[in-house]
């Protein structure tokens, strides 16, 4: 549909733009990608024969854009800039019209039925028809932007061209806006071609990406390729790190801000550490990152206030994500800083201690209740039952984990305590063998993401040392404590 083939030019014979060749299909959406003064809407100009090119060649369905008159032009493509402004004085409606212009033989004359119903149609689509007789100059950058969307999309245009969109826009017109556009792509087989800033909604949105870099192609290819963490971080100079989409497999680029951390610090630790009637609480003073099966805050996330809450053995488990949240939140606490986890065990039974090393330390909690135990290697014995009898294990690090550290922490801290369930003959009722832990066992590994960097946790690296004592020194106490009350 559209092929640029070593395009160069710019303004006043100085060339912006250095040999850029790229094809559209039709029925793309196409992103335009790169750094201030790259040269993006510099492109998107010559594209629309707003700027003539000094070399190379644009074509539009197999014919230069220069064989094009402007009215053909207008009838093809259809431009939304990056900031329209406007100094005459129109209603919505009336500037959404203005995009007819393209497709009628003499001005408003010949006005007609289906040029009204077009109209009509897209200042619905764009959220405007609710204001179609105010005065543009009265409305807000976003509500102007939907504006002068609906004017492009008035036009019918087979290639709509965009130079950052979604600027001025709200999050939900944001969303809505590209949610139009890709389904016109898909539904229309209209072309898209538009600048973004946000490269993480031309991740999500776009079928590919046109990386710029002083004028020249960096890269172009799908999300995936363009959006790669180091030639991000080579292209905009800037630290970055690329995260997973919780639905989507499109690459998410977080920005990472230069604070001061203090080197050292031991945010968790004992003293924080509360043992209420039917719970036991820790709250941070900092968020942590974490990463948990909690029946609450389950996942990876940033998280202040961890809650172990006592329940009767007879407790009903059919719905008890509900009822764990109402209970949290009867309590006063925010469900989305809070990991909630639950146990049969008395709260006073619980074990805990702070590890130290030189420039990291390690706080353990531990609760645990082996009425339930179970022989992994013989799980297919038992139904599918949740019961709250646990063994439920929190592990606070003051450092900083790698992803490969959190996944590390959770094996090693699990080999710990099978190592326990085995020191202490804990038996599986069903099968009569060793058991190796509870159905419902539950862990967190929280760091405070400060000081020192821990790479690994696997059971002989440095942190993977701390957590593999520490859990087993107190699931095993705390196994003794809850034994000694159930035997007494
Ligand atoms: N009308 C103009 N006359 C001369 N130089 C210009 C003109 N418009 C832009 N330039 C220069 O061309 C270069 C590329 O500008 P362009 O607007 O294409 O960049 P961009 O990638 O769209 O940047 P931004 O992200 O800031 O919008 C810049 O160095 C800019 O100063």
């Amino acid at each position: 549909m559209l092929r640029v083939q070593q395009l160069s030019g710019g303004y006043s014979n100085y060339a912006i733009l250095k040999d850029v060749s790229f094809e559209v299909e039709r029925g793309e959406l196409f992103g335009i990608l790169g750094p201030n003064g790259s040269g993006k809407t510099t492109l998107l100009k010559m594209i629309s024969g707003i700027l003539p090119n000094q070399q190379g060649i644009i074509d539009i369905n197999g014919r230069s854009l220069s064989d094009y008159s402007p009215k053909q032009l207008a009838q093809i493509v259809a431009v939304l800039p990056q900031h329209s402004s406007q100094s005459f004085s129109y209603t919505v409606k009336e500037t959404v019209s203005f995009g007819r212009y393209a497709h009628q033989k003499g001005w408003f004359q010949s006005w007609s039925v289906e040029d009204e119903e077009i109209v009509q149609r897209v200042m619905t689509q764009t959220g405007v028809s609710d204001f179609q007789y105010k005065n543009i100059q009265e409305l807000s950058g976003g509500e102007r932007q939907r504006v002068y969307l609906a004017q492009a999309l008035a036009q019918e245009p087979h290639i709509l061209l965009l130079d950052e969109p979604t600027n001025h826009l709200d999050l939900s017109y944001q969303k809505e806006l590209l949610d139009l556009l890709k389904s016109w792509t898909k539904e229309k087989g209209l072309t898209v071609i538009s600048i973004f800033h946000d490269l993480n909604l031309a991740g999500l949105y776009c079928d590919r990406l046109l990386l710029l870099e002083e004028g020249s192609v960096r890269v172009q290819d799908t999300p995936d390729n363009v959006l790669k963490k180091e030639i991000i971080k080579d292209v905009y100079n800037t630290e970055i790190e690329k995260q997973p989409h919780p639905e989507v497999p499109a690459p998410q680029l977080v920005l990472l801000p230069k604070l001061k951390y203090g080197e050292n610090e031991m945010i968790t630790n004992p003293s924080l550490l509360k043992v209420l009637p039917d719970r036991i609480e820790l709250h941070s003073p900092t968020m942590l990152r974490t990463m948990s099966s909690g029946v609450v805050g389950s996942g990876t996330g940033w998280y202040r206030t961890f809650v172990n809450r006592h329940v009767d053995k007879d407790y009903n488990c059919d719905n008890h994500r509900d009822e764990m949240a109402s209970y949290l939140q009867k309590n006063g606490y925010d469900l989305e800083m809070t990991v909630g986890m639950m146990t049969a065990v008395m709260v006073e039974d619980l074990a805990y201690q702070l590890y130290k090393q030189d420039d990291f330390s390690v706080f353990i909690v531990v609760t645990a209740g082996v009425g339930n135990a179970i022989d992994a290697s013989k799980s297919e014995l038992h139904s599918f039952d949740l019961v709250p009898g646990t063994i439920n294990t929190w592990i606070f690090v003051n450092g900083k984990l790698t992803e490969e550290a959190y996944i590390q922490s959770i094996m090693t801290a699990t080999e710990s305590k099978v190592k326990v369930m085995n020191d202490l003959q804990i038996i599986d009722k069903i099968s009569g063998t060793l058991a190796t832990g509870t159905s419902t066992d539950s862990i967190l590994i929280a760091a405070t993401q400060k000081g020192k960097l821990l790479e690994f946790a696997g059971t002989i690296s440095p942190l993977g040392k701390l957590i593999s004592k520490g859990v087993y020194e107190c699931t095993a106490e705390a196994i003794r404590n809850s034994k000694k009350r159930t035997s007494s």
